[in-house]
């Protein structure tokens, strides 16, 4: 063990995410130690509870997408049996842990009384896994994520209830939404009540890994406690009128604390310092959503949009507080995680697009290319803007537009076509995803000639600089990466930092960025003019899906 070094400090960030968990460890100077994924969908590593893509599409609906829990719980021991296993630190030098998790999904729990013994768990029980201490704590396995679309009739529900969708919009930052954790509790509680009956904790995929780490009930943060059209985004509390539409003393099952995405919680659980060495010290410091995470860890300032090409995509950027449209519009707000809201007096923008890298993977596969690299190769045989062919994938049912499906591509004309050859196809992919996340942000009244100086990219798709190329393009904006794409783990281990290290509450740390591509000025008003034929043949698919 020839790197370790005993008076090392150091930190690890966690990210339970759709299709695998993320670990980082950085060290004081948040220099990366280590990174490990551990995939929802590989065998080798995950013995028992494997799943092909990390989630179940139901048979019978395809809008009910779950995962059970148990694949968070393997995936759990998993990556800290390799963090025990590794040789290149100790892990008894970790001082704090913190992380985040996909959002809106939820976890229901039955009881606590398990969580008892991997608070208090004694060495000599090495054997026994998380799924095995915790095999009756669940009244429903199956947890519904954030790819459900399930919920519509309860989200018109939530919406009458407050009166309609504007005034849901101004008290939670945004209209309902099915993924929202909201309407899949009311969807629990109306379809299955004896479930809803014996759920004594309802929690976010995020404050469930906090609560793992540290063997009690941890709290829902108020970043990710914002997506689930429940919490007043100004009081900081919850809504009472949202929670009573929901389901019955459903404050009780959430819990009353509601804590900032910097707090500490206590120390970790004796389960990992028995089974994996870390330090009964060590700090669990609270866990959020993971875009609240990245924007977290890679917004320097509040002039810098962070994307983020995961499972979806997603856009991120800082909106003052004062500035709130008075309209509804389609997107979410947030409580802030850099700077909490009223202290600073800024919100977080999130836009999120479900047929993000699944789609670019499908696409792939179906124009023949085996690898990115050739699907690249592809990319190069077309001119930007692709001789005025347009194409819109929404292969699942899409939330920016709301509840479209299918796929959609148009000549330079205007007129539908059936299909695109192979190389039109996938720079009609790529441009059509990049252009949707312009359009929605000026739809949100983001001023991106004065308010945004750059773009900081995250996410698997990150590396891929020929994406990065394009997007550089079509917002006429320097793109920046940091060194580490997964981004929401690496939010948690700086929260980790700062909050151990008491840094002020208005300052965090952030790591450097490099510049990834820079926007062509030739192809700007070619960009400029295919935002305003997409923006208007997007209207259209809209329109005709109402009718
Ligand atoms: N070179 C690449 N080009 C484009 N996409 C990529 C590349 N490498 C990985 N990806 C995509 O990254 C995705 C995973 O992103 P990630 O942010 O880790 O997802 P999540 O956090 O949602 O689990 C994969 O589904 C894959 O399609
Ligand atoms: O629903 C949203 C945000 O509103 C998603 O962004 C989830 O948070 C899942 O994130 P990834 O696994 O795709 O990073």
């Amino acid at each position: 063990m020839s790197n370790k070094n005993a008076s090392q400090r150091l930190y690890l960030g966690l990210d339970l995410s759709t299709q695998q968990l993320k670990g980082i460890v950085i060290d004081e100077q948040l220099q990366t130690i280590a990174e490990y994924a551990i995939s929802f969908n590989d065998k080798s590593t995950l013995v028992h509870h494997v799943q092909p893509n990390g989630f179940i599409v139901d048979k019978d609906d395809n809008r009910c997408v779950t995962t059970p829990v148990y694949v968070f719980l393997e995936a759990i021991d998993v990556l800290f049996q390799k963090l025990r296993d590794q040789k290149k630190f100790d892990l008894s030098n970790i001082v704090g842990v913190s992380g985040c998790g996909q959002q809106h999904g939820s976890v229901y729990w039955k009881t606590s009384s398990e969580l008892e013994k991997i608070k208090n768990f004694h060495a000599g029980e090495e054997n026994v896994s998380l799924v095995d201490l915790l095999q009756s704590s669940f009244s429903r396995i199956d947890c519904p994520i954030w790819m459900d679309s399930s919920t519509t009739e309860e989200c018109q529900i939530l919406e009458k209830t407050v009166g309609n969708a504007e005034n849901l919009f101004q008290i939670t930052g945004s209209k309902a939404y099915e993924r929202f954790t909201g309407s899949q509790i009311m969807k629990v509680a109306r379809k299955t009540p004896e479930i809803y009956a014996q759920t004594e904790r309802i929690q976010l995929i995020s404050n469930f890994l906090a609560t793992i780490l540290l063997g009690e009930y941890a709290p829902i943060d108020l970043s990710d406690g914002s997506g689930m059209n429940l919490l007043d985004i100004r009081q900081h509390q919850w809504s009472n009128e949202c929670l009573n539409a929901c389901g019955k003393e459903l404050e009780k099952k959430l819990s009353t604390k509601l804590v900032y995405p910097r707090t500490a919680l206590g120390p970790i659980a004796s389960y990992f310092v028995e089974r994996y060495g870390l330090n009964k010290q060590c700090q669990v410091v609270s866990c959020t959503g993971d875009n609240p995470s990245s924007y977290y860890a890679l917004a320097s300032d509040p002039k810098t949009v962070v994307i983020s090409l995961g499972t979806s995509d997603t856009v991120m950027a800082s909106i003052p507080a004062s500035a709130m449209p008075k309209e509804a519009f389609a997107g979410h707000l947030l409580v802030n995680p850099l700077k909490a809201y009223p202290e600073s007096n800024l919100l977080m923008l999130l836009l999120c697009f479900k047929n993000g890298s699944l789609v670019r993977e499908r696409v792939r596969e179906e124009t023949g290319t085996k690898d990115w690299k050739g699907m690249s190769e592809l990319l190069g045989q077309t001119p930007s803007a692709n001789k005025g062919v347009i194409g819109f994938f929404y292969d699942d049912h899409e939330i920016l537009p709301h509840n479209v499906q299918g796929r959609f591509y148009f000549n330079a004309d205007g007129e539908q076509v059936n299909d695109l050859e192979a190389a039109s196809k996938v720079r009609a992919l790529v441009e059509g995803q990049l252009l949707a996340k312009r359009l929605y942000l000026q739809r949100a009244n983001v001023d991106l000639n004065n308010n945004v100086d750059q773009i900081v990219v995250t996410g698997g798709a990150s590396v891929n600089t020929d994406l990065l190329q394009i997007l550089a393009d079509i917002f006429a904006k320097p793109v920046y990466t940091a060194s580490a794409p997964n981004s929401g783990a690496l939010g948690g281990a700086l929260r980790a930092v700062d909050v151990i290290n008491q840094k002020p509450n208005t300052v965090s740390s952030t790591v450097e960025c490099v510049v990834a591509a820079k926007p062509r000025g030739e192809y700007t008003s070619l960009y400029d003019d295919m935002l305003n034929r997409y923006a208007k043949l997007e209207d259209k698919i809209v329109q005709e899906k109402k009718q």
